[in-house]
């Protein structure tokens, strides 16, 4: 997909969904693809911006929804109808008309694939059968994959933490590396420990829009004073969307959205983290049981349902500045992080 390419998913009882990711075509590929032209799938999220849930049997958010073919629904069309950044600079042509979405699992895997290959949730559907097919279980399992294993580990001196080791994750079927820096030596106690999802800009750039680089360095610093524990360093840069679409949220935010509408409008969920993978993660480092630095209460419960008791709740909320004020208080508003 991140190649232009087509592929096929393939669900159970459904015929194979054929898909071409807007982000990456061009019209010579769509061309290709479906001479004709063809109908466009997208996320219900964006089609509720585009005023188009009112057409749609159900009204679940997770939906996907297909745009029936149109005359005028060619290829720039196409990608106006896929990005939300377009719409203050082209004013939508339309109207657009929903269709049934005839493969239903096929089309929410075809939704997550995006999601992983950190594209844009939209596709034209429908065109010539391509080599490549996909099962939709194999995207699903994508995430938390049971095949997780320890890659290699080595001693790794930190600002803050001198006794600490790393430790490194690889699964033959997922592409994350995921990494945990075990801080001192277990002593019998669960360990303290924080889920850290990756944030290139709060991380390394210093960004003052979240509070990701501060968190990292006190989880760090937090559990070098309690003598020892774990911080697990998780690839899920922007919950889970990837850096590119977190950059295209951030764009909707310089346009007044807020952190949530931001990822809903582009068409994804507000967070598409699975810890499942963390739960994978402590239970190789042998650890069943943990004390959590977090105030996102997701994290407790998805962790408690991979496997991992977590015997306590630790606070981990550091002061805000004021360019991630907002965000800290739409975290509190809207998304349950109890502050
Ligand atoms: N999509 C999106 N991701 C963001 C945004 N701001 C920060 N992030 C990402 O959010 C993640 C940070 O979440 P965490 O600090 O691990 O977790 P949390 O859910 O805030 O919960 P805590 O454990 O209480 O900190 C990182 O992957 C960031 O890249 C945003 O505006 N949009
Ligand atoms: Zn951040």
């Amino acid at each position: 997909m991140r190649r232009g390419w087509p592929i096929a998913i393939a669900a159970p009882g459904e015929a194979p969904l054929v898909l071409l990711a807007v982000e990456t075509a061009d019209p010579l590929r769509l061309a290709a693809f479906a001479p004709e032209g063809g109908p466009v799938l997208i996320s219900s999220g964006r089609a509720e911006t585009l005023k188009l849930t009112n057409q749609l049997a159900a009204a679940d958010p997770d939906f996907p929804v297909v745009v029936e073919h149109a005359p005028w629904l060619d290829f720039d069309a196409a990608v106006a109808l896929a990005d939300p950044q377009l719409d203050l600079a082209t004013p939508l042509k339309g109207p657009f008309r929903t269709a049934t979405v005839t493969q239903p699992v096929a089309s929410l895997a075809a939704l997550r694939l995006a999601r992983i290959a950190g594209l844009l949730p939209a596709f034209f559907i429908d065109g010539v059968e391509p080599e490549v097919t996909i099962a939709a279980a194999a995207i699903d399992a994508y995430t938390a994959p049971a095949s997780l294993r320890i890659a290699t580990r080595a001693r790794l001196p930190v600002d803050g933490a001198e006794d600490a080791e790393i430790v490194a994750f690889r699964a033959p079927d997922s592409g994350d590396e995921h990494v945990a820096l075990i801080v001192g030596q277990p002593d019998g106690t669960p360990p303290l420990v924080r889920l850290h999802s990756e944030c290139l800009t709060g991380d390394v750039l210093g960004s003052l829009k979240c509070d990701c680089g501060p968190q990292l360095h006190a989880a760090i610093r937090a559990i070098a004073a309690n003598g020892w524990g774990i911080l697990l360093y998780l690839r899920q840069e922007g919950r889970g969307i990837g850096l590119v679409n977190k950059l295209r949220a951030y764009r909707l935010q310089d346009q007044g959205f807020d952190t949530v509408d931001a990822n809903t409008r582009l068409g994804f969920a507000v967070d598409a983290r699975d810890f499942g993978v963390a739960a994978r993660m402590l239970d190789l480092i042998g650890q069943r049981a943990v004390r959590l630095l977090t105030n996102n209460p997701a994290k407790v419960a998805q962790l408690e349902a991979a496997g991992t008791r977590v015997v306590e709740r630790v606070p981990h909320h550091l002061p805000p500045n004021p360019h991630n004020a907002r965000y800290l208080a739409t975290k509190r508003d809207r998304t349950g992080h109890e502050f």
